[in-house]
């Protein structure tokens, strides 16, 4: 492979910002204008010496026919009662974005009745939000471009088919809460929204507005029922109640903790501005997740004084703390998930107990457990029910099972039965094996890992290492089915990990505050002792194996790069969050202070400037060199901007590009008419999995074997 020669790229060594004193310079700021024509240049230079990298590999062809032959397999959504009829998502296999059916019983033909594919040559619109008018007569639906946060809310007359004329602008971050008379919608808008607003833009959101619209009125009659102008940074979360008689509304000013506040509702009431709030939380101190009602009992999902999480009930008409009570206690190992109402007077209850789900039925006046719903180790990917409604649905996925659709009538029935059972033909996984396994980080922690392999992996080290993680916001990385990492186990006989690095929500608030503000590092540790513990047990080796992830992820991929290149093979980092001095200037960025830290707080600007990828790339020391790296972005992400990976990608090849020993690529990967992921066309997604799996190939010389 001759070596890469990287564009010259100008560097503005002029731009310095003092940052408690700390001078720091910020020499590629230029990349942060995404429209000026020297951006829109470096963009093309790197996508110029990148492609042809991606398509050296000489098994490229084989790798797409593989990912696109096992990727034809049927898709589909639970099911979901609305107006008396049925509703489920389905993609036959290969079509960019699934189809919205109707079925009036569960075993009558099923008619098309959105089909968001013929919304765009495509595929890049896509249905990003849903809901039903209480009666089922309307379906509101956002629709969003080329993978950007920003969305259009659209109505259909569910009898007719027949669209209603408006559609509502400048929607993000947005609930859509029926008015149980069926006349219109809570939504929130970015009305101030100066400038674009298609994704391409890195504007900050400020001032989102809680807007109410009547169907069939033009978006400039609806009026503001809920603003908090004194706080720019809030976005408002809203529903209404089960029973719709109250609108609850619980703001947000990050990517944790709200507060909660409600005003009644009466069915054909005109709503107007600024309607009257009372306020139940006044501190951000916990996450409150609405539940469901019983009268003016009104049941929360919550972390206040309960890390796993439990579920409380609060009368809104004596909402007092003290009268608060506790419907379903803190479980002492497993985490809350989520709780939805069904049948009346019942819930069930979603546990993750190390990183598997648990699912349960229990009874909404005492909280206790009726039923446990059997489950393999996996995970509960999709749920339906209401509370109106004695029919549930849930679907089960894992590494190696694609879907399966169980259903069970708690009226009539006394053990789930399976509606679906989802196949991929030429998939059999009986060849494959998952575990999971507690390995040791840095401090002695235990951190629980899956790992993937053929039922016939030797531990030799011979495997190619394919190790993803993510670490942050209280997410849970669970098991999920995917083709593009079986063609990697299957064709290249690859061990895939699954790190459950800390940061996460595994474990529930403990876990997340472990890798949060100055815990960061153990996420970065936790992954590094997840790449030496497979190193150690002779599933790979260094020079084999690939570090992934993506947003959050990808910002853990590039800080352990930087901080032990020697333990990596090949780097993928996913839309990640480069720059950590100036996240927050972006888009949505400021809501990532909950986890980050912001360098406008001088002990932050020192705990992020230590681990801010863009400001830790250095040449390693003697005969190290950085991994073959590829930094994905594409250019209507508005959740993580895409000048993070263009600085990063720029920093990378002058620091390490032109020193002898880096042989390593390099390299960024910049897409159009994409975004941070959501909503992304399967043609797209296909395209991105072959170019991934191209790239690791390549550059650790693996072969593919049929
Ligand atoms: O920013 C996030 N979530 C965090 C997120 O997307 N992050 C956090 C870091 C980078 C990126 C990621 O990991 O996907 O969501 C936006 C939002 C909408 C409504 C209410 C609160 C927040």
């Amino acid at each position: 492979m001759t070596r890469i020669r990287y564009p010259e790229t100008r560097r503005d060594e002029s731009v310095v910002d003092d940052y408690h004193g700390v001078e720091i310079k910020d020499p590629y700021r230029w990349l942060e204008d995404p429209d000026s024509e020297e951006t829109k240049a470096f963009v093309d230079a790197q996508n110029a010496i990148t492609k042809p990298y991606l398509t050296t590999y000489k098994a490229r062809d084989n790798i797409h026919d593989r990912l696109k032959q096992l990727w034809d397999f049927p898709k589909y959504s639970c099911p979901a009662k609305h107006g008396g009829k049925y509703y489920f998502y389905k993609n036959t296999g290969l079509q960019n974005q699934s189809v919205l059916y109707v079925q009036d019983t569960l075993e009558s033909e099923p008619r098309v009745f959105l089909d968001p594919n013929t919304l765009s040559e495509d595929g890049t619109v896509a249905i990003s939000s849903s809901s039903f008018s209480e009666d089922g007569s309307i379906f509101a639906y956002g629709l969003s471009k080329s993978g950007s946060d920003w969305s259009t809310i659209h109505f259909l007359n569910a009898h007719t088919g027949e669209k209603y004329p408006e559609i509502l602008e400048k929607v993000k971050f947005s609930p859509i809460a029926w008015t149980h008379d069926n006349r219109g919608i809570f939504y929130g808008q970015y009305r101030d929204q100066q400038g674009k607003t298609d994704g391409s833009e890195t504007l900050g959101n400020q001032n989102q507005k809680l807007c109410y619209h009547i169907v069939g009125t033009p978006q400039s009659d609806d009026v503001i029922a809920i603003e908090f102008p004194e706080e720019p940074l809030w976005r408002i979360g809203a529903q209404v109640s089960d029973c719709g008689n109250w609108l609850i509304v619980t703001p947000l000013k990050d990517c944790r903790d709200n507060l909660v506040y409600f005003t009644p509702l009466k069915n054909g009431m005109e709503i107007k501005t600024n309607l009257p709030l009372t306020q139940v939380v006044d501190k951000l101190e916990a996450d409150y997740e609405y539940v469901t009602n019983v009268g003016s009992k009104a049941v929360f999902r919550t972390n206040k004084n309960a890390p796993n999480y439990k579920l409380i009930a609060i009368d809104l008409l004596d909402y007092e703390q003290e009268k608060w009570v506790d419907l379903l206690p803190e479980h002492p190992e497993n985490v809350l998930d989520w709780a939805n109402a069904v049948d009346e007077d019942k819930f069930v209850a979603c546990y993750i107990q190390d990183v598997k789900n648990i699912l349960q039925l229990h009874c909404l006046n005492t909280g206790e457990v009726l039923k446990q719903f059997p489950l393999d180790l996996g995970t509960v990917v999709g749920f339906s029910g209401e509370k109106k409604y004695s029919e549930i649905f849930y679907q089960f996925t894992s590494f190696l099972t694609p879907g399966i659709i169980y259903t069970i009538d708690l009226k009539k029935e006394q053990e789930s039965r399976i509606l679906r059972e989802i196949k991929v033909k030429g998939f059999d996984a009986s060849l494959y094996k998952t575990s999971q396994i507690f390995y040791s980080s840095k401090d002695g922690t235990k951190i629980p890992m899956f790992i993937v392999t053929k039922n016939d992996a030797v531990l030799d080290g011979s495997m190619p290492g394919l190790l993803y993680g993510y670490g942050g916001f209280n997410a849970s990385i669970q098991p999920t089915f995917s083709v593009t990492r079986l063609v990697f186990i299957q064709h290249f006989n690859g061990v895939l990990a699954v790190a459950n690095v800390r940061g996460g929500g595994e474990y529930g608030e403990r876990w997340h505050n472990a890798g949060r503000f100055f815990n960061r590092q153990n996420v970065f540790d936790d992954f590094q002792y997840a790449a030496k513990y497979l190193v150690e047990n002779g599933y790979t080796t260094s020079a084999k194996l690939t570090i992934q992830g993506g947003s959050n992820g990808g910002l853990a991929v590039a800080v352990c790069v930087n901080q032990r290149p020697d333990l990596f093979g090949a780097a993928i980092a996913q839309v990640g969050v480069m720059d950590m001095l100036r996240f927050h200037k972006f888009t949505i960025g400021s809501a990532w202070v909950s986890d980050y830290g912001s360098s406008d707080d001088s002990k932050h600007f020192e705990n992020l400037l230590k681990y801010s990828p863009l400001h830790n790339v250095k040449v390693p020391a003697s005969d190290v060199q950085y991994p073959a790296m590829l930094l994905l972005t594409a250019d209507h992400d508005d959740r993580v901007v895409p000048l993070h990976t263009l600085k990063l990608t720029a920093t990378l090849q002058y620091t390490l590009g032109n020193i002898s020993k880096q042989k390593n690529p390099l390299l960024a990967r910049i897409d159009t008419k994409a975004g941070h992921g959501g909503g992304k066309p399967t043609m797209k997604v296909i395209e991105e999995s072959t170019d991934i799996l191209s790239f690791i190939a390549q550059s650790l010389g693996l072969e593919f074997k049929l």
